[in-house]
């Protein structure tokens, strides 16, 4: 199957609905990151079928369970999940957040030669970003324990009154990270999310402020 007819039937049973122009742009990012792949270590998954399946279906995935406009992709690497929610969700303001400088730039590239006017490169540690106004969902996939995730970016979306909440993309229902979550924090769901085309399991972890 081409490239294209696979991310249509994925989004078709993910139940998502794209234009033609946003599939052919979320297409055109895999190929950037194909490009940069050949010199710098942006991420280990070498095929495109497997690129599509583990970084646009998987980041794609989230999109029922999220609300806008403010995101925030906390530990963004070649822009997972935040570039694909920004090409799908041209109306909200995504910011990558990314303390890697070769990382950092390939964003800021890939925002350029995409032409995302909804996307902002935050080329710095997420401890030291403090931005007003908060964000109303701060997510992040593969970035750290739950832990690490509320203690250093919990002040992007949780601190005013603004009831913003922060998301955890997770592999297999992590039981003993959520024994430790500090007490001021409390998970509102744990959703099993499943993704065309991905053996593995993929967990939502939605946290709020207690
Ligand atoms: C394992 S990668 C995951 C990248 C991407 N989210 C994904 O799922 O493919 C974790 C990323 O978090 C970045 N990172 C680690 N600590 C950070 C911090 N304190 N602030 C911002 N970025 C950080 C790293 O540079 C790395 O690119």
């Amino acid at each position: 199957m081409s490239l294209p007819a696979q991310l249509s039937e994925g989004l078709e049973l993910l139940g998502l609905t794209l234009s033609p122009e946003i599939q052919a742009r979320l297409l055109a990012f895999l190929a950037l990151i194909q490009k940069w792949n050949q010199v710098h270590n942006l991420t280990s998954v070498r095929s495109p079928e497997t690129m599509l399946v583990r970084h646009l279906l998987d980041s794609l995935a989230v999109l029922p369970y999220i609300g806008g406009p403010r995101i925030a992709d906390v530990g963004s690497g070649a822009g997972l999940p935040g570039i694909p929610l920004a090409l799908a969700r041209p109306d909200w303001h995504v910011a990558l957040i990314e303390s890697n400088h070769k990382k950092a730039v390939f964003l800021e590239q890939a925002r350029i030669e995409l032409k995302l006017k909804n996307v902002e490169v935050v080329a710095e540690r997420v401890e030291s970003f403090h931005p007003k106004p908060e964000f109303d969902i701060v997510i992040s996939r593969a970035f750290s324990d739950l832990v690490d995730f509320v203690r250093l970016a919990g002040h992007l979306g949780l601190q005013g009154s603004s009831g913003g909440m922060l998301v955890a993309m997770k592999g297999i229902y992590p039981h003993e990270e959520l024994v430790q979550l500090p007490a001021q924090f409390t998970v509102e769901k744990i959703l099993q999310v499943p993704v065309p085309g991905l053996e593995a399991q993929r967990h939502l972890v939605l946290i709020r402020r207690a």
